[in-house]
């Protein structure tokens, strides 16, 4: 018999708000769909943070030639991570708060839809991202967004309503930050680099991103007055929040950012504080192979 194509599946038992019921059930529909697809496939539960990394690692190693992420943003930044420039391709199965990268590139938001089309699926390339030494596949950025990204993170329940109390309650706490941008002072209330064009849940803070055009959209927003944020909120969710006055955007390849103190930020959602005030920001142009 002809040696089955190795797949591996990695599960953030701790992702969204599915139980772990469900996520035996997703479990199960990967190793028997991928069995009669004549793949041998093996899946695995991560067990610490940077997990995903060290697993995908390996397979990568191994010659493994597909491996699927089920998880949230972060589980598949982490296992994206270890895929960048390799001929192993990665299968998004969102099962988090947002699902930024696997609403930008159309994967289906079911999760046992999305198992099939990782199974099935052609290997398409696209780029990503780094700020520092922290690779981003989707978006990462410095102001509000990163403050919410750290409020967010000490919250006890994950989910879409907890992100939404989290951003409201954020709004009226967070004051707009000096930035320099390439040696431009600006005060902003966000900046974003968006490699996909929304932060996840269909918020679209560069609408026209196009993941595979060797470029990264730099978009930032002006501090602007309470009663425009409603129809800022609105824009961005009816994807057309460049045609705000408050939004600016323009197309890079790299950039740098630095402030007086360290840099609080996020890489696809997941909080960081950079040990020094400057970040660095690059794309890498054709990087990752994603199922498709
Ligand atoms: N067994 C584990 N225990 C604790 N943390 C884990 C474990 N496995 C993975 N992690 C960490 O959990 C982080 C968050 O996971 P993930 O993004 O998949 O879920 P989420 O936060 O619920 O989803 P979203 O980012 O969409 O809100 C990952 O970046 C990873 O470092």
């Amino acid at each position: 018999m002809a040696n089955r194509s190795a797949i591996l599946a990695i599960i953030n038992p701790l992702s969204g708000t599915t139980s772990v019921a469900q996520k035996a059930v997703l479990q199960d529909a990967f190793m028997r769909q991928a069995e009669a697809l004549g793949f041998a496939p093996e899946a695995v539960l991560t067990t610490h943070p940077g997990h995903a990394t060290e697993l995908a690692q390996a397979a990568v190693e191994r010659g493994v030639n597909r491996v699927l992420a089920i998880g949230g943003d972060g589980t598949i930044n982490e296992t994206a991570q270890a895929l960048r420039r390799s001929a192993t391709a990665l299968g998004i199965v969102p099962i988090g708060s947002g699902n930024g990268l696997a609403r930008h590139l159309g994967i289906p938001l079911n999760p046992l839809k999305a198992i099939e089309r990782a199974l099935n699926g052609r290997p398409v390339v696209i780029d990503s991202g780094e700020i520092n030494e922290h690779p981003f596949f989707c978006t990462a950025g410095l102001g509000f967004e990163a403050y919410v990204a750290h409020a967010f993170a000490k919250q006890p329940v994950r989910g879409l309503p907890t992100y939404i109390r989290t951003a409201f309650r954020a709004f009226w706490a967070y004051k707009p930050q000096p930035f320099q941008l390439d040696g431009q002072e600006r005060t902003l209330f966000s900046m974003t680099f968006a490699n996909a064009g929304q932060f996840g849940n269909n918020a679209w803070m560069a609408p026209t991103a196009n993941i595979a055009d060797g470029r990264l959209e730099q978009c930032e927003i002006r501090p602007f007055p309470a009663q425009a944020a409603a129809m800022l909120t609105w824009r961005l969710f009816n994807k057309t929040i460049n045609h705000s006055s408050y939004w600016r955007g323009q197309s890079v390849t790299k950039a740098t950012v630095q402030t007086s103190a360290p840099l609080l930020i996020h890489a696809d959602g997941e909080p960081l504080i950079l040990p020094t005030g400057r970040a660095e920001v690059r794309v890498l142009p054709s990087s990752l192979l994603v199922l498709l």
